[in-house]
């Protein structure tokens, strides 16, 4: 080939970054034909230049020092794999400041400090790119900059976080415990390396303000993101859910309704025939609702090397497009409707609630009560003996109702003395 390559400075060389490094070299010639150039890695930012590596690479590409790559003037793009926040975020700042576009997965720094890098590389003429921060594999963040541009999004509900919807799967399929999942979705290099903010739903909570921001065009950080993880779930929420018809999944909901939107990341139930029901294991999907096109879903892996990797070098050609065409700096839209946010009385959903209760006369109608002054009404009530003799077991599922509402609900249930514990209460999406 007759022009230079693209020189690539890469930085993280965990789980993506070794993906990352296969793919270049595994799809060289593909990457040639799609940007009319090659592709080389110049320098691969490390902590321990002596660790074990799940990849060959000549060990003289390595380095522990970022000035190798932040200064070096033969390196045109930055794809940064490394993760945090900063120091992170601090060098990706000065690579746009030396010119250099940038290609990252990192949704903490995207969520946290997006607009400010978007801002320093429109200033500059960069490209700042970042389709493996939101559900891998899957090319949301360019359907949703591209393809849906000429459309006004309505919804998006979404499973993105792998770890959890991996370890929601093994504990209804197969009964595994919560923490041998868990255990297995480290080992294949799905979770974050503290899986707190998976399991907590904070990742998916920076996914879903980030793909709100994208598709409502407002600056929606992660303040505006209620969360709730899955560390509560336990394997009888999963046989009550079941046995009613649903799948209990952690869900991503960003909701528009006139100019006042909700971001939401918590476990709830879907009805079996949901499109999301069925997806399992480390799959995402994406369900997006726009005003003119109607519904849409977006499927495919949500983490592991390959996938991810797939997302970030498909960034890389398209900057090497924008190089070659001189347009770079320009890609995604900056956020220009104002922000509005619904408060508790203007979120409608319909629920589930467990109770473990005194099993004697009326309590069934000191529960209705509840619900009825409340303003709430009762779509399905189950009752099982529960596990002690003087103990039963009521799983209730309302009509829709305000949260405020089922706030004051559950609030009132606990100074019932016949209610003993509230076990578990989740929001039921679709299905309406
Ligand atoms: N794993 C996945 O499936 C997905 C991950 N992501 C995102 O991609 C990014 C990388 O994730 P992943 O590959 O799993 O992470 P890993 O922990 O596997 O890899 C991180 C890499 O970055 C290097 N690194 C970390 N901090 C520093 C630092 N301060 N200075 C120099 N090098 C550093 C590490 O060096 P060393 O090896 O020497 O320790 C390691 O090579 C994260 O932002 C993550 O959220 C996005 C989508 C999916
Ligand atoms: N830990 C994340 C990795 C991808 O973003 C996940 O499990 O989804
Ligand atoms: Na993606």
């Amino acid at each position: 080939m007759a022009e230079e390559p693209i020189r690539v400075g890469l930085m993280g060389l965990g789980t993506v970054g070794s993906g990352v490094v296969r793919l270049i070299e595994d799809h060289q010639n593909d990457l040639c034909h799609q940007t009319g150039q090659g592709v080389s890695i110049e320098k691969i930012l490390v902590r321990d230049r002596q660790k074990e590596r799940k990849v060959a690479v000549d060990p003289s590409l390595l380095t522990e020092r970022p000035e190798e790559i932040l200064k070096n003037d033969r390196i045109d793009l930055i794809v940064e794999v490394m993760g945090g926040i900063e120091p992170t975020r601090s060098y990706l700042r000065e690579a746009l400041e030396n010119g250099k576009h940038v290609v990252t997965a990192n949704k903490d720094l995207m969520a946290l400090h997006g607009a400010e890098l978007l801002s320093v590389a429109a200033r500059k003429g960069c490209d700042v790119f970042y389709e493996a921060s939101v559900a891998g594999g899957i090319p949301i963040l360019r359907a949703l900059a591209e393809g849906f541009s000429s459309d006004r999004i309505t919804k998006m509900v979404g499973i993105v976080n792998g770890t959890t919807n991996y370890i929601l799967t093994e504990m209804a399929r197969k009964g595994t415990p919560f923490q041998s999942a868990l255990a297995r979705a480290q080992e294949l290099g799905y979770a974050e390396s503290d899986p707190t903010s998976d399991v907590e739903g904070m990742d998916a909570a920076r996914k879903m303000a980030i793909l709100a921001t994208l598709g409502f065009h407002m600056d929606l950080s992660l303040d505006e993101v209620t969360v709730r993880g899955i560390s509560g779930v336990t394997p009888e929420d999963l046989r009550f859910a079941a046995q009613l018809g649903y799948v209990l999944k952690l869900v991503g909901i960003a909701a528009r309704n006139g100019e006042k939107v909700e971001v939401v990341v918590e476990p709830a139930l879907l009805p079996q025939a949901h499109p999301l029901a069925a997806v399992d294991g480390v799959y995402n999907a994406v369900c997006v609702y726009g005003e003119a096109v109607g519904e849409t879903m977006f499927y495919g892996p949500g983490a592991g090397a390959m996938p991810t990797a797939t997302a970030v070098v498909s960034d890389l050609v398209t900057v090497v497009k924008n190089m070659r065409l001189g347009g770079n700096g320009r890609a995604i839209v900056a956020p220009y409707r104002e922000k509005r946010v619904k408060g508790a009385d203007e979120i409608f959903a319909k629920y589930f609630l467990r109770l473990r209760v005194e099993d004697e006369a009326g309590v069934l109608a000191k529960l209705t009560l509840i619900f009825a002054e409340a303003g709430v009404s009762l779509e399905k009530v189950l009752q099982e003996p529960g596990c002690s003799g003087d103990e039963a077991e009521i799983v209730l599922v309302t009509h829709t109702a305000s949260r405020d509402r089922l706030d004051e609900v559950l609030l009132r249930m606990e100074e019932l003395p016949a209610v003993r514990r509230i076990m578990s209460h989740y929001r039921v999406e679709g299905g309406e």
